[in-house]
């Protein structure tokens, strides 16, 4: 398979073609630097990128779009075919298995602090057909209650935060809906409580609330006709949900979408998977929201700081961008199928996400456990075997 086929595939979906000329390094981008020079050639995307802008344009671009949403569904990748297999293998060499580079991934943090950030559809969650049901496992969440315990974690979602809260229900954590635009802290009595002094810490949308709420309803009666379209009302956004609509009504129902954002030019639309998100035009997106937390839990300077970011939808390449073009931290996109993306690793789906974070977890535990014996050795303390999962100093 030439280079060729690569970029071919990835126009139809619609993302930044960077291709490595060489693919020298198994580990290209352990510390994210862009990738300017040496080594990569980017071949030019904005006329692509206009094509696909589902803002503006006629027919022919929400029918570009709704390719592109096809196009970027696992279920439509045609993994059997020998081209196909080419084309995972060589995206594969550019974004390896965070499970299969895990070592490398922890020498690169330094000692540095690392902080994570997790999306929650598609991420800790298996994509399901109705929104409302797309619950969490509780080896998920205790995997991530573990985590947070040695790590500050940031659940980064599209979802309105009450919401994705009532599914995670861990109050340790911080908690960022709506894209970034609604950013919660830990609850009270959590040990990252004292780093921040109350509990909303950034609403940056606010003035939108009243228009937010006009458009959903004006969607809900729009879209009545459509079967299978659901619309949700994320608080600061709004998504329209595609995935149960009969792919020959797609386009129809992008065009009422469009329709009513006509009139709303401060809203914008963006693409998620099987979705179309309605937002407002202000410059704040999840990449805002991961510096944002970065900087209230305290770390000032960016390079004093490991961020890890995972996630699996086009909203979480503003994150990964952040991480790139600070040269700090690392993305990790899960997929199962080749996306062009600013992330380094991939994993396949939620369960792998989880095998990665119990590693974490592991990673934390060893050399905490081994000073735990020590301190008791120097105390004369008689060691009883204890389960790994109950060994937390403070
Ligand atoms: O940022 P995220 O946490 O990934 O949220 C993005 C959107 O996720 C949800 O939709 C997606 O998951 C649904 C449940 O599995 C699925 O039915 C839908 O097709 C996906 O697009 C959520 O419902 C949206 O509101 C979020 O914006």
């Amino acid at each position: 398979m030439t280079k060729k086929n690569v970029v071919v595939s990835d126009t139809k979906a619609g993302m930044e073609i960077t291709v490595p000329v060489s693919d020298s390094s198994l580990f290209p981008t352990a510390v994210q630097k862009p990738p300017s020079s040496g080594g990569y050639m980017t071949i030019s995307r904005k006329k692509r990128l206009q094509n696909l802008d589902i803002n503006g344009g006629g027919t022919e671009r929400i029918n570009t779009w709704v390719d592109s949403m096809r196009a970027s569904s696992p279920t439509h990748y045609k993994s059997n075919s020998s081209v196909a297999q080419d084309h995972l293998n060589s995206w594969m060499v550019r974004h390896p298995s965070a499970l299969d580079m895990f070592d490398q991934i922890t020498k690169a943090s330094k000692g540095k602090p690392i902080v994570m950030f997790l999306d929650y559809d598609g991420t800790l969650s298996p994509i399901v057909n109705d929104p409302d049901r797309a619950v969490m496992s509780d080896a998920m969440r205790e995997t991530v209650r573990k985590l947070a315990r040695y790590f500050p974690t940031a659940i980064v979602t599209g979802r309105c935060r009450d919401k994705v809260y009532n599914f995670v229900r861990l109050p340790e954590l911080y908690y960022a809906g709506s894209h970034g635009m609604d950013i919660m802290g830990p609850s009270k009595g959590s040990q990252y409580e004292k780093t921040v002094n109350e509990s909303v810490l950034c609403q940056p949308a606010c003035a939108f609330l009243p228009m937010i709420d006009e458009v959903y309803n004006v969607l809900l009666e729009k879209t009545r006709s459509t079967p299978g379209a659901m619309v949700e009302n994320n608080k600061f956004c709004l998504s329209v949900h595609f995935r149960c609509v009969e792919e020959k009504k797609w386009s129809e129902l992008a065009q009422k979408v469009r329709s009513v954002l006509k009139d709303y030019p401060e809203l914008k639309l963006a693409q998620g998977r099987k979705v179309l998100e309605i937002r407002p035009t202000i410059k704040w997106d999840k990449g805002k929201a991961l510096e944002f937390l970065v900087e209230s839990l305290g770390y000032t300077n960016f390079d004093d700081v490991f961020p890890v970011y995972i996630g699996d939808d086009r909203t979480d390449e503003d994150a990964f961008k952040v991480l790139r073009e600070r040269g700090q931290g690392l993305g990790i996109l899960v997929s199962k199928i080749p996306k062009e993306t600013n992330a380094s690793y991939s994993l396949q789906e939620p369960s792998e996400v989880m095998k990665f974070l119990q590693k974490l977890v592991e990673w934390k535990q060893v050399p905490l456990r081994r000073q735990f014996r020590m301190k008791r050795q120097i105390e004369g303390i008689k060691i009883i075997p204890t389960p790994s999962d109950q060994i937390c100093l403070s």
